[in-house]
Formats: C-alpha cells, structure tokens, sequence
C-alpha cells in the first residue's frame, strides 16, 4: 500500500478510536514512557552501588563512570533523531532501539551475579574482569537504546494529535512528564528496596541481580506495549535527512566567507547569508534561528553538571548517614525518590500559584530569567549540601593520615596491666575480667578495658593513641615485665590483643573507613576457654582469637554463640555505619550471653538523612525552573522542521555537563568533600551571571511567523534561480582557476 494510503488509512481508524477527545494510542505511549523510565531510573538508583561494592571500585572511579553513563545517554539523542527524520521514522527506531535497550539491560542484570564465576563459593566473584566488560557492554547498549528513543517517543506521541486537538496536545505532554517521574518514583523506591534483599545459589549476597532484573523487565514490557498499540498510531514517514542539511549549509556558508574574504566582497549581515548562493532563504533563516539558541545553549552544561550528582556523591553521602526515620528505614540510594515526589507536587504549585503570582506583581519572569533564576537554586543546593557534609564530617573518626598508625590495648587478662607507651605518661588498662569490681576505677572510667577516652592524649581519637613512629616498645607491668616491640602499620587503626596469657598478645587490624552501604561492621574476640561457633562468621573461633569483620544491617541482630555443648543468644539494635568489637568473657554461658562486652570501633553515623531534604528541594526547584523552562524554551524558539534538531541539542547540554563532572573530579581532586561541593556552586553562579548577560542581549522570536514571511518574499522573488545559476558558473571559474594554476 502506498505510503499516503497507508497515513489516511491510519488517520481514519484514529478518528475512531478515541476516548474523551484523546487518540486512544496515546495510552499506548504513555504507558510506554512510564515503564521506560522505570527502567532507566531503576537501574540507575542502584548503579553507582554496584560499581562501589560489587565491582569494587573506589568512589572516584564509581562516580566517573557513572557520568561517563550518564553523558553517553545524553549524546545518543542526536543519533536517534538521525535515525528517525532521515531512515527509520519514529516508529520503527522506538521498536528497533527498544531492543537494543532491553538486551542491554539483561546483559546487565546478568553480570552483576556473582555466581557465574564464584568458583570458589567465598561470595565474591573470582572473574571481576568478566563482569566489567559484560556491564560495560550492558550499559553502552542501554544508553544506545534509551538515548536513541528519547527524542522520539514525545514527538511520536505529537504526532497522533489531529489539528483540531491542540489543547489535548498540550495536557499530553504535562502527563507525559508525570508518566516520567511517576516511573523514576517508583523504581527509585522500588529497586534499592531489591538491592538490599539478599539472594544467590551458593552464597546469599545484596540481590543486585534482582535490582537490575526488574528493570530489564519493565523494559520488555514497555516494548510489547508499544507494538500492542501498533494497529492506532499515526506513523509519519521519515522527512529527509534535515541536520545532513543543516550541516551542509552551514559548510558552505563558512566555505563560502572562506572564499569571498577579500575586502572587494562587500559584508553581509550575518556569516550565514553567505549561503544564499545556494541555499534557500527560509533554511538559512531557520539555521540562524537554531543557532542563536545554541549559541545560548554553552553555558547550560553547568547546571546538569551539579544536578546529575544527586544520583552519585548525593547517594554517597547518604551512606554515611542514618535513614531512620521512626517506623521506616530509608536506603541511601532512596533517598533519591525525593527528587521525583518534589517534581510531582512543584510543577503543578509552580504553574497554577508561583507564576501567575509573579506575573500578577507586574514582574516580566520571562523563561531565561527563570533559567537563571533556576541555576542559582540548584547552586545553593551544593552550598546546602557542603554544610550536611560539614556536619557528617564532624562525626566521622579521626582517621590516621598516612604517615601516622593507631592504636587501641584490649586487656583480655586476669589482672588490670600498667603499660608504658613511648612519650606517653603509664596507662592503667582495667582487666576485663574484672570490669564488675571497682578495682580499675581510679585511672579509667566504665567498662575500660582499652585505653579510654579519658585518659587525655591530645593527638589521639577516643580510645586510639596516635603515633607517627612505626617501631613502638611498650611496657608491661607484669612479672617478669612484658616488652613488646610492636610494627605498627602506617595509615592504619591496629588494636593490641592482650589475651588471658599476656605474652601471646598480638595485633590484629580494625576497619578504617565507614562500613559500605550504611551497614555496621563487627567482630568477637573469644575469651572463653574453648572454639566457639558463632552465627555470621566464616569460621569457628580458637581460644583468645579475634574474628574478622562482618557486615550486618540496621536493626536487631541475632548472634548464636555454641562451643558444640552449650549455646546462648545475643542480640543488639544496629544503626548505620558503626563498628564493633565484642569481647566474650570465660562465664559466657553461666551469665547467658549477658556478660558479652562491646567496644565502639566506630561510632553509627547520627547525622539524618532528612537534613538531605533541603539540598534535594533546591535542585528541584532549580530543575522546574530551568529544565521544564528551558524544554518549553526549546521548543518554542525553533523552526517547525528544527524542532527533534533543537531537542537533541537541548539534551546535549545535559551530556556535556556529566562530562564536566568527570572533568573537575579528576583535575580538581580536593581533600575535602563539602570543599568540592562549593566548588560547584561557586562555579555555576560565574555561569549563571554569565547565561544572564548572554540572555540579556537575546531577542524572543516567533519562528512560524518569520518562516510565513520568508515563505512570502519568496514568492515574489524573480532572483533565486539567478543566484543559484550564478554560483555554479563561479564554482566552474574557480575550478577551471585551480586548473590553470597546477599546469
Ligand atoms: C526524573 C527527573 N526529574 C526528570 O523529569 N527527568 C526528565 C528530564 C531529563 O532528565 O532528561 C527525563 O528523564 O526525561
């Protein structure tokens, strides 16, 4: 059938099937669109967790790869567009990429299980290089899939409007950006719900496996619900390679100038017209149309720069945090739902009160102004976000620096001990076993069976003594006295085990970072006089051994302690990222676990994670101000045939600024968190003044109405054919000149 009988067939059948002045196919895309983001959105809420913990990296590299992710999803626009206007159409790129998209994401969901190469069944994978590359092709697919139909699902969903359905046109796209964030709501509630679950076939692990299945899933069905609705759309054919065009023209108005530089050549207005030989005088007009914009476009990739960080150092900074809020516990990377319910409850409040209002006040608000306005919501958001860090950096321990080693003294032994440290005055260390009686209390205070805090080293954190030499003598006073040389490794906390047999004390070292993921680390040192098997731990406990660290989550935890004849329980409420060492003492089993000691490794982190509320408040509002302005912006401002051109140019900026993260992270390393936090919104005010002189000097155009003119002049214009005649009479010269010249 050919192409026309096809549309008005197509046109026809939509005229039918239509609810409430709606084509009924717009349920098909809208639907579409929310699971679409629900994938997309999901699978991100979690990506910078996996790089962190599954795949190991440090946060720098976690954090750059995933804008480097994020930049490739923005750039992909332009190729999809290409695709569309110029092969494809719309329909058939959504269905193609569409499955490029969902196979990206199941090549995803199946590298991040560890158990197709934990041979060795420890938990972790053995072939981390295996996993990297298969995420790495997932993601690259993935961004070729969901960057490649974003510029065309909205404009496809247009196109099923019939002229006379303008106001339902606009409605569509508010509910589309509802469908948006409606989907990113729920993923980003949902999958890191799933990452925290635990799941595996030899070995239970966080279910990353699950957190990026469902993703996958919601993607397959997102592209059956896109061809259930195959038989209602409206599918436009493809309208011609326009940015070949517009490529084409710019390169030969510039070649053009190139060629007319001498000043015989009178000026013209602008570089472009110095297409005009060729080229018809409504592209030209369009071309500058689009480029004023772009042109208005450089300084935009700041703004994305601090709001894409929400999903990275934002989730980070969560994780040392605590998400108790009462009767729910937040995951860190949920916090990031925050954005989409503010976005939700924001642009309607901003549309319906907080505009009109402006307008009402005789203030002319217009949409770079409220672009700019935008910008400076989102910096302040970094200033808010700087001052939470101070506040989480004030409860974090003093960590040695690299030339300096902690120490902390557990007495496990019968008697309180007298050590003697290098240039410290003679620390009494309480026994532990004798922590009920007030035999101790005079040197120390509470339970102390480490060095406490109360004994003042100036240098030191509670309960560590700082030394910045790495060979140590300390002293004991038993008899005969005990001298132990110790090597203590520099960077690092080491404690001194002092067993119930004080010449067998040794080091053993302590965690020296947050636990990961919020969680809290423990471990036992087994004062009882035979193994113990305990719940949790990889292997049974010698007599006067220490355990490793393991990880538990926020909340009450149960410990099974059994030497194979007897048992006891103990149970202890766990916060975020805290670290402990549990001391079990010889009457274990006769006081039922009771007598079981702690010391605090490492505090849980008390700063709460509602005081992220605020900084996520100014992104967003920075975000309706200056993305939804700046769409409607683009939209606007460009020439009926430009508009997919100015859309995959509006969401380059976003991809430009993700790369200017990885940039400033990397160049930029500062010592400080929050120090790097003001360093971006310092950076986007300097932008931000900059965009508003730019704007400033930016005059509001109606492109339908300079196109009609044009279209006019045209009409009445004798000269165009003669122009065109003209230049291939002097491109012919020219080369004929180039000829003559080379004999
Ligand atoms: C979830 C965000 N608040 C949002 O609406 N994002 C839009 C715009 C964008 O980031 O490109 C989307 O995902 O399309």
């Amino acid at each position: 059938m050919p192409d026309s009988k096809m549309d008005e067939t197509k046109k026809k059948k939509k005229k039918t099937a239509e609810c409430c002045g709606y084509p009924i196919s717009i349920f098909f895309i809208v639907v579409n669109e929310f699971c679409e983001r629900f994938s997309y959105y999901g699978m991100r809420a979690v990506l910078v967790l996996y790089f962190r913990y599954f795949l190991l990296w440090d946060d720098d590299l976690a954090t750059s790869i995933y804008h480097a992710f994020v930049a490739l999803c923005y750039l992909t626009p332009i190729l999809g567009a290409i695709i569309a206007d110029s092969w494809l159409g719309k329909f058939k790129t959504i269905i193609y990429l569409s499955i490029v998209y969902a196979v990206g994401q199941v090549v995803m969901a199946v590298s991040t299980i560890h158990d197709i190469t934990d041979a060795n069944r420890d938990g972790t994978p053995d072939n981390f290089t295996l996993h990297i590359a298969l995420s790495m092709l997932g993601l690259v697919l993935i961004a070729l899939g969901t960057g490649g139909i974003k510029p065309c699902v909205a404009a496809f969903g247009g196109d099923q409007f019939q002229e006379h359905q303008s106001r339902q046109l606009n409605t569509f796209f508010s509910v589309f950006y509802l469908c948006i964030n409606a989907g990113s709501l729920l993923s980003t509630l949902i999958t890191p719900v799933l990452r925290a679950q635990e799941c595996g076939i030899h070995t239970q692990q966080q279910c990353y496996p699950l957190a990026f299945g469902v993703p996958a899933a919601l993607m397959v069905v997102s592209l059956v619900v896109f061809i259930a609705g195959s038989g209602m759309y409206t599918k436009t054919a493809p309208e011609g390679n326009i940015m070949g065009s517009v490529c084409k023209c710019i390169w030969f108005a510039l070649n053009n100038r190139f060629r007319h530089r001498s000043d015989i050549y009178p000026k013209r207005e602008h570089w472009m017209d110095w297409a005009e030989e060729k080229y018809d005088k409504l592209l030209i007009a369009q071309i500058k149309m689009v480029l004023k914009v772009l042109f208005l476009y450089i300084p935009l990739p700041m703004f994305w720069t601090l709001f894409d960080q929400k999903g990275s150092r934002w989730t980070l900074q969560a994780t040392t945090m605590t998400g108790d809020f009462g009767g729910f516990v937040l995951q860190p990377d949920q916090m990031q739902t925050v954005n989409p319910i503010l976005i939700l409850t924001l642009v309607p409040i901003m549309d319906r009160i907080i505009f009109p209002l402006i307008k009402k006040c005789g203030l002319n608000f217009s949409p770079l102004k409220r672009m700019t306005v935008g910008m400076l919501f989102a910096a302040t958001a970094f200033i808010a976000a700087a001052l939470v860090q101070m506040e989480i950096d004030k409860t974090l321990p003093n960590f040695p620096s690299s030339s300096e080693s902690q120490l902390k003294v557990v007495n496990m032994h019968s008697e309180s001990l007298i050590v003697t440290v290098p240039s410290q005055e003679p620390l009494l260390i309480g026994s532990f076993e004798v922590q009920h009686t007030s035999k101790h209390t005079t040197a120390v205070s509470h339970w102390c069976f480490t060095i406490s805090s109360h004994v003042v080293f100036p240098q030191s954190s509670p309960d560590y003594i700082t030394f910045d030499q790495q060979d140590i003598r300390l002293a004991f006073n038993t008899t005969p006295e005990i001298n132990k040389d110790l090597s203590l490794i520099k960077g690092s906390r080491q404690t001194l085990i002092i067993p119930s047999e004080p010449a067998e004390m040794y080091l053993k070292e302590d965690i020296k970072s947050k636990p990961k993921e919020g969680k809290n680390a423990v471990r036992f040192v087994n004062g009882w006089t035979a193994y113990l098997n305990i719940t949790n731990l990889e292997s049974s406990l010698q007599p006067s051994e220490t355990s490793n660290y393991t990880l538990v989550s926020q909340g009450m935890r149960k410990f099974t302690l059994t030497d194979g004849i007897q048992s006891c329980e103990f149970s202890r409420k766990f916060g975020f990222g805290s670290s402990y060492t549990f001391l079990i003492p010889s009457d274990l089993f006769s006081t039922d676990c009771e007598s079981i000691k702690e010391i605090e490794d490492m505090q849980p982190n008390s700063v709460h994670m509602a005081l992220q509320i605020p900084q996520y408040f100014l992104i967003t509002t920075g975000e309706v101000m200056f993305s939804v302005t700046g769409l409607q912006f683009s939209y606007s401002q460009a020439p009926k045939n430009m508009k997919s051109v100015l859309q995959a140019g509006w969401l380059c900026t976003n991809a430009v600024g993700n790369i200017i993260v990885l940039i400033v992270a990397e160049l930029g390393k500062l010592p400080k968190q929050w120090a790097e936090y003001v360093l971006f919104a310092s950076l986007l005010v300097a932008v931000s003044i900059i965009f508003s002189i730019m704007a400033y000097f930016y005059t509001y155009i109606d492109p339908a109405e300079i196109e009609a003119e044009i279209l006019k002049q045209q009409e009445t214009d004798p000269d165009k054919k003669k122009k065109k005649e003209t230049l291939e009479m002097e491109e012919k010269e020219n080369e004929q000149e180039i000829k003559q010249t080379k004999i």
